[in-house]
């Protein structure tokens, strides 16, 4: 079975993840935990880094944090000389507490409110991916009343379709994203954004979608960017000096998915950007990009504790664990697949299939069907492989059921990031009718 990072099995037979015992961090910090090899983000991160620099070209990589989430991944990107993808005014807020550099802010959504743009010129970011018409006059309107700069870049929809999940492809004409670049809307926008006191136009944006495997996608998506950023320098003499390709990059999720390296995906559509910007005498464009799940995906393992069992003859049996859909969603809106591990029992034989169920009340709720494990009793530690990305970050309170503590480990050092949701943190929105409230004024 595959290991991921600096994971690795002790003499005890158990599972070590940055250095820590896998057994040790469940003593100390209860499950369901999300233990993450921050080494492995660092590496990713260097990866995609050097990969534009070796080649001389300017760029940005942005981490996309829906992936996940919270100040301390914010911080470590920041170290890692990362960029920041944030969505929301949440999301903005959580880098702010993080001191993330906020020239290196971008912030994306496909219905900012007015009070999320606001936010963004308060802590005067690096650049708004503008989505739609109705931001865009916002963005100007507030740029104007507070005679600030702004960049900003234009997301567009290149009509490209990549070989993922439906649910989670977004270059295609039928998205709810983005100025859709073949039906004239990415020229109007242009025609409205380009020429604004105050607004620095910086160039396009797009992301096609996620867990993408083909390095073709992406230079196709380059292709049909820079050929429209061609167009408008011949027709408006407008250089853009970023493209933004987006996010996407897939991982190895199960045996079954094969990525390629971080790398290969970057210096291939690197060339095409190069080639195009050479044969057309443009001003080579800085790269942008926004990689998510590729930097936290496989550097997160989530552990959970074996509880019940149940036997359907000659159908299955389940093993429940003290989590499920409500710390990691994916297998049951994705039909996403994973790995798993009897932690402690890492030297013991592969020879048991299991159903490993949630604890939520929905038959849905199964983590991995059939899964090739040790045999497994009540009390073993269940370790489920690859949640860094889209876990903890869609993790929901369904049966009120706590959040789940998250932990960085690394070189046999561990550490609380986030810290298990209790009770009273799920109850505290609550009003009881007993109690004396004042109404809210309208
Ligand atoms: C605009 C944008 N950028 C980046 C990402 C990150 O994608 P991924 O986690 O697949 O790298 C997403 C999510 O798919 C996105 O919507
Ligand atoms: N949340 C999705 C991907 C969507 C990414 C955001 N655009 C996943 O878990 O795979």
């Amino acid at each position: 079975m595959e290991l991921y990072g600096t994971q690795t099995v002790n003499e005890k037979g158990h599972l070590v993840i940055g250095g820590v015992d896998a057994v040790d961090i469940a003593h100390v910090y209860g499950t369901p935990v999300v233990v993450y090899d921050t080494k492995l983000f660092r590496k990713r991160a260097a990866d995609f880094r050097q990969s534009f620099e070796k080649n001389g070209m300017k760029a940005q990589v942005a981490y996309a944090s829906k992936a996940f989430s919270s100040i301390a991944i914010y911080e470590l990107a920041a170290e890692e000389g990362l960029s920041l993808d944030v969505v929301s005014g949440g999301e903005l807020f959580t880098a702010v507490k993080a001191d993330f550099p906020r020239e290196r802010i971008h912030f994306h959504g496909n219905n900012k409110s007015y009070m999320e743009l606001n936010y963004a010129f308060d802590e005067n970011i690096g650049c708004i991916v503008v989505d739609n018409f109705l931001e865009l006059s916002m963005v100007k309107e507030i740029a104007l009343t507070r005679k600030q700069n702004m960049n900003i870049l234009l997301r567009v929809t290149p009509g490209i379709e990549a070989h993922t999940h439906e649910f989670i492809t977004t270059g295609q004409e039928d998205s709810k994203f983005g100025f859709d670049l073949k039906n004239g809307q990415a020229d109007e926008a242009f025609e409205l954004a380009h020429d604004v006191p105050y607004l620095q136009l910086l160039g396009l944006h797009c992301h096609i979608g996620s867990q993408i495997f083909e390095a073709d996608a992406f230079n196709h998506a380059a292709e049909t960017l820079m050929e429209k950023m061609q167009v408008w320098k011949e027709s408006h003499s407008f250089i853009c000096t970023v493209l933004n390709l987006g996010g996407g990059f897939g991982i190895r999720y199960t045996e079954e998915d094969e990525p390629l390296e971080p790398s290969q995906y970057v210096e291939e559509m690197g060339k095409v950007v190069f080639d195009l910007a050479k044969r057309w005498n443009y001003p080579l464009p800085e790269i942008w990009i926004e990689p998510g799940r590729s930097l936290v995906g496989d550097a997160g393992t989530t552990l959970y504790t074996a509880g019940s069992e149940k036997e359907v003859p000659g159908v299955r049996t389940y093993v429940a664990v003290d989590g499920g859909m409500s710390d990691n969603i994916r297998p049951a809106l994705y039909d996403a697949k994973y790995t798993a591990a009897i932690a402690n029992k890492m030297l013991s034989p592969r020879d048991t299939t299991i159903t490993i169920a949630g604890k939520c009340c929905e038959s849905g709720d199964k983590l991995i069907v059939d899964a090739v494990v040790a045999s497994v009793s009540e009390g073993d530690l269940v370790a489920i492989f690859c949640t860094g990305a889209y876990t903890y970050s869609m993790a929901g309170n369904y049966n009120r059921l706590p959040r789940p503590a998250v932990i960085f480990a690394e070189d046999g050092d561990h550490q609380l990031v986030i810290r298990r949701e209790t009770y009273e943190d799920i109850t505290r929105l609550d009003l009881s009718l007993h109690q004396k409230v004042r109404k809210e004024s309208k």
